[in-house]
């Protein structure tokens, strides 16, 4: 992730501040100029201690005994998540879950867009889904260097999963979102982060199972 590249700061805190940022731009609709640690970790689930620690890899965000300007945070997480630039996103994939993705597309980010949906099916390429045309994979490459897209969303099942990787690194994909739980293989300069909905609720269940309920545990620390 660039936060990383950019700034050197710990791979945990890194994967937190898109949560910061989602969470201080609700305040902010909400009227809310200015919040203090311990609020915050109360309405995020995350112990202010992380939430200090975490910001102050960034400098002197916050000031004793006032809190945090909500604005000036937002300027400054958004600046490091870039979304001032718009981020055009493929979805490798138009069953059920690249579906339900290309309609949602993303509302609550103005910078991130599905700009293309692909599969290999001939009965679903054509079809149109949010406006977006179903594209055949074979025209991959030739789209998403059309579009300047780098970041693409896998939403084909596990046993193809490979492949269909394999064919967007070629193309040029440097960052994949994969929602197939199985593991694949890219090289070095290629990121791919996970969604496994059922290890996430195995894992809220333990925890809800062996914790007490007021015990606070942080999935985002993961
Ligand atoms: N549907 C969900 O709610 C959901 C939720 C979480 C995770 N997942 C996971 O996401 C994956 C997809 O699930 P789904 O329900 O959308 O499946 P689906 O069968 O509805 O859709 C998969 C699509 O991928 C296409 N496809 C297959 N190989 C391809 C390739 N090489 N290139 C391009 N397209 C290809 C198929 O033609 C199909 O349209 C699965 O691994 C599933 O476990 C699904």
């Amino acid at each position: 992730m660039a936060v990383e590249a950019e700034l050197k700061i710990p791979n945990a805190t890194a994967k937190r501040i898109p949560l910061y940022y989602r969470y201080l731009r609700t305040l902010a609709e909400s009227n809310v100029e200015r919040i203090k640690s311990q609020e915050f970790s109360q309405l995020i689930q995350i112990p202010s201690a992380t939430i200090r620690r975490d910001f102050s890899h960034f400098g002197e965000l916050g000031r004793s005994g006032y809190g945090y300007d909500v604005s000036y945070l937002i300027e400054v997480f958004g600046h490091i998540l870039n979304t001032q630039v718009k981020k055009p996103l493929a979805v490798v994939g138009a069953g059920d879950l690249g579906k339900a993705l290309a309609k949602n597309n993303f509302r609550r980010n103005d910078n991130l867009q599905i700009e293309a949906i692909f599969d290999n099916n001939p009965e679903i390429i054509g079809t149109m889904v949010n406006g977006i045309e179903v594209q055949s994979v074979k025209d991959f490459s030739k789209v998403i260097k059309a579009k300047g897209i780098t970041t693409a969303i896998s939403t084909v099942p596990s046993k193809y999963s490979q492949d269909a990787v394999n064919h967007m690194v070629e193309a040029g994909i440097t960052a994949i979102l994969n929602f197939a739980p199985g593991r694949v293989t890219v090289p070095d300069n290629v990121k791919v982060q996970y969604i496994d909905l059922t290890t996430e609720l195995q894992t809220l269940i333990y925890f809800d199972e062996n914790f007490s309920s007021n015990h606070q545990f942080n999935f985002s620390n993961q």
